[in-house]
Order: structure tokens, then sequence, then C-alpha cells
């Protein structure tokens, strides 16, 4: 140290000193400027700062190295190698060059570190160079000690510069770092200048390619107006950098201020960089001074004045701790009644990016989406999905002594509701029985509308018998069966209902839920308006019910349906006018079915629709063999007027059998006429004009409205067998044929009693003037071969 303080006090003209010291500090100032661009760009245009940032930092070293020699006095006429003094420059730039390169190349520390340390061993370079091009009249001798010094300081305290300058781009470290900077050229200079000692040898002296001190003078000149005209290049690259980074930056500021997004920008100490507007309003930091404080110091404010109410410290360190680990945090946050997501993105280079973003308005209608999907939009009722959810959990929370029971509602003929009054009406209706079921069931229940006029309850039952799921069930059905007023229409429905009970009937939702499906089938065959429980055989008759359909769709191909006849009488005369075509299915296996057995069963699945032509066909067929004064009456199912195909397939049996439409008789339930009435009316009136008679079965049995008489003018009314059967023993029964055959007499229709069994009711119909009868009195339904036979014996019974 003494050895160099002593070369520098004695050795060196302390002015000249001054000089190097200045430029070797306005060189790494600039340097280090550049290395600040250089870092903030990329590609391209990181390669020019870079080059730049090389030349002005060689040059800066290089000029620091020969003006400082200029101070040197070794004593005697010094001259300097030309190409060895070129080639120490083009050492102090390329070296550089390659630390800076190494510098950038990364953020981690020990890079820049490596970097700097490159660059200190450039300055090195540089000297030891530029001393080996220096000629005297004598020769150095090298404290081996004070050169690994000067090579330690240059590299050190490059080192630290640059890790110094890219802690932060900002005025005190470009400071630090330029001085850092300064001293590892200075310090590496001086130190080995001090492990000089010139030994005096007149052997030695300048060759032709040195140049003399007072040129050197003059190079140095030109490498310093180098390092101010490459210094005045980088302001002015610099300044246009600037102004597209400003014009960066106004398109910036206006995409931030303009977005529906908050965001914020924070580094990695918690220190707020950038904001935008929209985040200091969601946050309710409008009116504070945001930018570059702490996020800690806001949120202590906020807290101060009770606009944040959790734990600053301990929420500012997850934040930070999340960022460090390079985790993205997402949550979800209540800022004045609005609903505000934050995502906080960790950023390169330490910090992290918080997004807020108002998801209200997304969250609202996210939970419409849900309540949507998951309940019946007529009545708001749980749907099928939730019931099933709500039942899943109810059955886990069960206890031992707890009972779950679910009850499956159907509510009874709506569909005939629907069609003949229309889809609103039938939609209010739902709406009400909905509101009713909800009256009936406890908070603890569960009402839901599985679809349709399919509605479903589970009733919960902590310690307690089946006789309360019973007598809710009864309240149901006598709530749901009491009359609504809907659109000026005093409307009457009812409801059959299938239980069955967990545990004993089943542990799962859809055990449970098939079960109580069984029960309500059971409901709906024993009449309807009722309930029913399960009960083990349920399952069977279902499966019996399974195989008869399949039966019953082979039974066509097969062909096992058959049409038997019935006579139909004139009273009056005493003469067969006509029969009814009755169906009977002869299975292979099982024998004669009833159609009482089938035909539902055939209605529900549709087949009524071929099985139905069928008989139709057969029936002309077999009627264009009679007499011509005997006609056939075939039933037709209201689901055969579904289909749009009926008139065409009348007309092409009678054209196939050759039967005049007037021999054929068609025989309607009043509830075809329920049923789409407008569409219906018409396919009856082209019927009729095609010259077929149209008769109203089963008349009596139904809604019996009279306004069916005046909306179609029927040819013949049929007086249900049930009145027959009573004739002789119930007045009411009395008065009700007599009724109806006066109204037929009055209109012009005629009118067929059926079911007559004895010659007493037959005398009664006679006398109240009833046009036709039918029943096993006469003869039962037989084969179309006995019609023959039928015939004869009621000529022979009429002559006689
Ligand atoms: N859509 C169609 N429906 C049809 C067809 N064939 C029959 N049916 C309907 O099936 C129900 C049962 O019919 P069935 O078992 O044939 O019973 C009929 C007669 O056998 C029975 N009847 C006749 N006289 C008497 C009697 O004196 N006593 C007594 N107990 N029963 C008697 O009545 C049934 C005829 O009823 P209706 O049709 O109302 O005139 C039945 O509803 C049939 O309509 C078909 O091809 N298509």
């Amino acid at each position: 140290m003494y050895r160099v303080l002593t070369c520098l006090a004695t050795e060196h003209d302390w002015r000249l000193v001054l000089l190097a010291g200045t430029i070797c500090w306005l060189a790494s100032a600039v340097a280090i400027s550049l290395f600040h661009r250089a870092r903030a760009s990329r590609g391209r245009t990181r390669a020019v700062w870079i080059a730049l940032d090389a030349a002005v930092g060689g040059c800066g070293i290089w000029a620091t190295h020969f003006v400082a020699m200029l101070a040197y006095d070794p004593g005697a006429g010094a001259g300097y190698s030309i190409p060895v003094t070129l080639l120490s420059l083009v050492f102090a730039i390329a070296i550089v060059a390659t630390g800076l390169c190494i510098a950038l190349s990364s953020s981690r520390q020990w890079v820049v570190g490596l970097g700097g340390a490159v660059i200190g061993g450039g300055v090195a370079a540089m000297h030891y160079t530029g001393m080996a091009a220096l000629e005297l009249p004598a020769f150095i001798v090298w404290s081996h000690g004070l050169v690994l010094a000067s090579i330690v300081f240059g590299s050190l305290f490059a080192a630290i510069a640059l890790l110094v300058a890219v802690r932060r781009d900002n005025p005190v470290h470009t400071v630090a770092a330029t001085g850092l900077l300064t001293v590892a050229i200075v310090s590496h200079h001086f130190t080995a200048m001090g492990a000089v000692t010139l030994i005096p040898d007149p052997t030695l002296g300048t060759d032709t390619m040195s140049i003399s001190p007072t040129a050197l003078s003059f190079l140095t000149a030109v490498a310093a107006f180098a390092i101010l005209g490459l210094s005045l290049l980088a302001a002015m690259i610099d300044r246009r950098a600037k102004g597209e980074l400003h014009s960066q930056k106004v398109l910036l500021d206006t995409a931030l201020d303009n977005m529906s997004q908050g965001l914020c920008m924070f580094d990695a100490d918690g220190r707020i960089l950038l904001n935008n507007q929209r985040y200091a309003e969601m946050m309710g930091r409008t009116g504070m001074a945001l930018q570059g404080r702490l996020l800690l110091d806001v949120l202590r404010q906020q807290k101060a004045v009770n606009r944040w109410d959790g734990d600053p410290d301990q929420f500012v360190a997850s934040v930070i701790a999340a960022a460090k680990a390079g985790n993205s945090v997402t949550r979800t946050l209540t800022r004045n009644g609005r609903s505000i997501r934050v995502v906080d993105q960790p950023k390169s280079g330490g910090g992290w990016v918080a997004t807020f973003e108002d998801i209200t308005e997304w969250q609202q209608v996210q939970e419409q989406i849900s309540h949507m999907a998951r309940h019946d939009a007529l009545t708001n009722l749980p749907n099928r999905i939730l019931f099933r959810e709500q039942l899943e959990k109810a059955l886990r929370l069960a206890k031992r002594t707890d009972q779950l029971a679910v009850l499956c509602l159907d509510l009874d003929h709506f569909k005939d509701i629907n069609d003949s009054l229309g889809h609103p009406v039938g939609d209010a209706l739902l709406k009400q029985v909905a509101r009713r079921l909800g009256d009936c069931v406890s908070e603890n229940d569960t009402v839901a509308r599985l679809g349709g006029d399919e509605f479903a309850i589970v009733q919960f039952c902590h310690d307690c018998d089946p006789s309360a799921v019973a007598s809710l069930a009864s309240h149901v059905v006598e709530q749901v069966s009491a009359p609504y007023e809907i659109a000026g229409h005093q409307l009457v429905i009812g409801v059959s209902i299938g239980i069955s009970l967990a545990p004993e009937d089943g542990k799962n939702p859809d055990e449970l839920l098939k079960k109580a499906d069984l029960a309500l089938y059971r409901a709906k065959e024993d009449g309807r308006g009722t309930y029913r429980f399960f009960e083990t055989g349920m399952d069977a008759r279902a499966q019996a019910r399974r195989l008869l359909e399949l039966d019953l769709r082979a039974a066509l191909q097969r062909n096992e349906f058959e049409v038997y006849y019935q006579p139909i009488r004139d009273v009056a005369k005493d003469v067969v006018v006509g029969f009814e075509a009755l169906v009977r299915w002869n299975h292979a296996l099982r024998g004669m079915i009833s159609p009482a057995n089938f035909i539902p069963l055939a209605e529900e699945t549709g087949l009524i629709v071929p099985i139905g032509d069928w008989v139709l066909r057969q029936a002309c067929m077999d009627a264009a063999r009679w007499s011509r004064d005997v006609g056939v009456a075939v039933n037709l199912s209201p689901v055969q007027f579904k289909n749009p195909n009926l008139v065409l397939t009348v007309k092409e049996a009678l054209k196939a059998s050759g039967l005049p439409p007037q021999r054929l008789e068609l025989e309607i339930t009043e509830s075809v006429l329920l049923q789409n009435s407008e569409a219906t009316l018409s396919v009856l009136h082209e019927l009729r004009a095609f010259g077929v008679r149209i008769s109203l079965d089963d008349f009596g049995t139904g809604y019996s409205s009279l306004s069916y008489l005046r909306s179609f003018p029927f040819d013949k009314i049929k007086i249900d067998r049930s009145f027959v059967t009573e004739l002789a023993t119930r007045d009411d029964s009395m008065a009700i044929v007599r009724a109806v055959t006066g109204l037929g007499k009055s209109l012009g229709i005629v009118t067929t009693a059926e079911g007559v069994e004895t010659d007493e009711q037959f005398d009664l119909l006679r006398q109240e003037g009833c046009t036709q009868a039918q029943g096993y009195l006469f003869s039962p339904p037989r084969p179309a071969t006995e019609v023959e036979t039928m015939l004869s014996k009621a000529r022979a019974q009429a002559v006689a």
C-alpha cells in the first residue's frame, strides 16, 4: 500500500492524475447508463447498446490508462509501441463487451457479478498490454503481490459496480455504480503502477514503431473525444428511445385507464410500481397516494380508518411469499357490496401483477344459471336433478330411527285439460297445484316437479310411522282435488300417488323412485285419485306388463288378433241392423285375452294405431260380405285421432273392401272430443261428409256435456251399460235412460242401449222409445264366421 501511495505521490503529476480520474468517471457514468439501457431492451437493440457500452467502456479505460501514464514520470524519454498500444485498446473493448454480455444474460446475482469481474479483467488486460507497449531505457521489475492485488481490485470493484447497477435504475444506484466502476479502474491502475520498479538500462530504448508521449496525449485526447462522441450518440439514441418509451407509456396509460379491470404492479418488496384508476376505485383507494408506496403502508392507512379489516402485515407477507415462490394466487373479495376477483401473477425479476375484476354480475348470472339448471321454470320448484340431489342428501343424513318417504304424484287426466283448454290454462293449473303441494308439506320436506304433470315429494320423518306418510298423501289428494278457478273455468283434477319408504323399500334414489313409480301405477289402475304404498308384488306386475307389451308388439305380425261381432237390434222392428266389431287377442300361449286387458296398454304405447287400423280394415271386409241392410260399428280410440292419416285410413278400408260408407259406423267416446277439439271435429265432419256415420259411445259415463251434442251432429248416442244394468232396480238409472232417449227423439238421433241382458230391461227400453239395443240377451260378441247364424236366428225370432 505504501509503495502504491509513494508511487502516486512522487512519480505522478497530480493534475494529470485528476484529469485521468475525471475521464474515468465520465466514461464510467456513460458505461453504467448504457448498461441500464441495454438491460431494459431486448434483441438487436440490446446488441447495439452493448456495442456502444463496450466502446465507451473500452475507450474510457484506455484513455484513463494513458492519461495516467502521461501523469507518470519514469524519469527518462519514454515512448509507446504503436501496435501494442492499439492492441490494448482492442483488448479493452472486446473484454468489456464479453463482460457485459455475461452480466446481461441472466438476472441471477452471481452471473451479473461474474460479468463485472470479467470487465475488471478487461481493465487489467488493457493495463498490462498498455504497459507492455511502454518503451524506456530501463526494464521493469514487477511486484507480483501488487500485480495480483491490482487484478483483484479491478475485478472486485467492477463486479460490485454491476451488482449495484442492476439493483435499481435510479440516480442513487447509478452514481454509486459509476463510483465503484471508477474505483475499479483507478485502483487497478495505481496498484498496478505501484508494482513497477524501473531498473535503468541504457541498452534499451524506443524503436521506430513507437509513439512519443506528446503524440500519445493527442491519441488520448482523441479517445476522450471518442468517449464524448459516443456519449453524444448514446444520448441521441437514448433520447429517441425515450421518445418511443414515452409514446409507449402514453399508449400504456391510455390502455390502463380504459381497462374495465383494475391493475396494480408491485415490486418484490410490495411497493406499488404502477396502477390504474380503476384499481383505486375498486379498492376504495382514490384520493390516496399509491405509486411508490408500500402496499403494507396503504393497508395500514386503510385499516386505521376501518376501510380494511385484515391483518396488513400478515396479508402482505403472504402475498410477497407467494410471488417469491412463483405462485399465482386467485381470491375473491367483497368491496362496497361488489364481488371482486383478484389474481396475483408473479413477474420475472420479482414482484407481482395484480388484476382486479368486478365479477358481481357474472356471479349473479352464474347463480341464475345454476338455479335454472336445478329448478323448474314454470313452478320454480326443484326439478328432477335437484330433487335427486336432495333425496341423496336426505338419505345420507338420515339416522337409523329416521324415515324417508318418496311420493310420486301424477295428475289424473291433466292432458285432457291441456288439450281441451289450451296450454296457458294447463300451465296456470300446474302452478296452482305446485302452490297447494307446497302448502301441504312441512319445511323439512321437498316438493319437486319432475316434468309434465309429474310431481314428487320427499317427506323426512323423524321417529314416525307410515301413518304420517299416509296422512300426508290423503291430505295431498284432498287439497289437489279441490276445484280451481282458472281463466273463467271451474276445473277439477285428481291426483294419483305412489309411495316408497326408505330404508325398507330401498336405500338409494333410483330404487326409491322406481318403487314409488310402481306404486303410482297401481294407484292409477285402482281408479286414480288415490294413493298406494309400494308392495313387493308390484315389481312382478310391472314385469308382467313389460312382457305383455313385448307380446303385443309381436301379435300383429303373428296374426293373433281376431274381430268378434255383437249384433245390434232395432227395438221396434226386432231385427238385426248391424254388428259392433270388437277385437280379440288370441294369444298362442295364454289363449283369448280380453281387450279390456290390452287396449289401455296399446293406447299408452301407441300400438292402438296399427291394431285399430287392422280392425277397421277387417271389419269392412267382413261387413262387405253381409246382407246390404246390415251395418258395422267400429270403435275408434282417442289415440287414433292423433294420427293425421285417420281419414285416409278409413277411406282406404272402405275402398279396399267395397263397403259403402253408409254401412260403416265409427264409435267415439267423449274423451276424443276433449283433445284438440277443433282438429277432431274437422276430422269427424270430413268422415261424416264422406257418408260414414258417427256415434257417441258410453254416453253418461264421462263429462256428458250436452254441448258435445251441439258441437257435432252425431248419428247415434250409445247409452252406457252401467245405466241399462240397473234399469229395473234404480230410479235414477231409469231417469237417465229416459232423458237420453227423449233427447235422442227430439234431436232426431238414434239411441242404442248397451249391455241388455234381460227381457225386463229390453221391455223397459222399448217402453221408453229407445231405438236400438245390444247385449248378451241377444248374443255375446261372436267370431265373424257366426254372423250369418246370428242373422238367421234373429230373422227366425222376428218371424216367430
Ligand atoms: N278402440 C278399440 N276399443 C275396443 C276394440 N274392441 C274392443 N274395444 C274396447 O274394449 C273394451 C272391452 O271390450 P269387450 O271386452 O269386447 O267388451 C264389449 C262387450 O263384450 C261388452 N258387452 C256387450 N254386451 C254386454 C252385456 O250384455 N253384458 C256385459 N257385461 N258386457 C257386454 O261390452 C263391451 C263393448 O263396449 P262398448 O265398446 O262401450 O260398446 C270396450 O271398452 C271396447 O270398447 C277395438 O277394436 N278398438
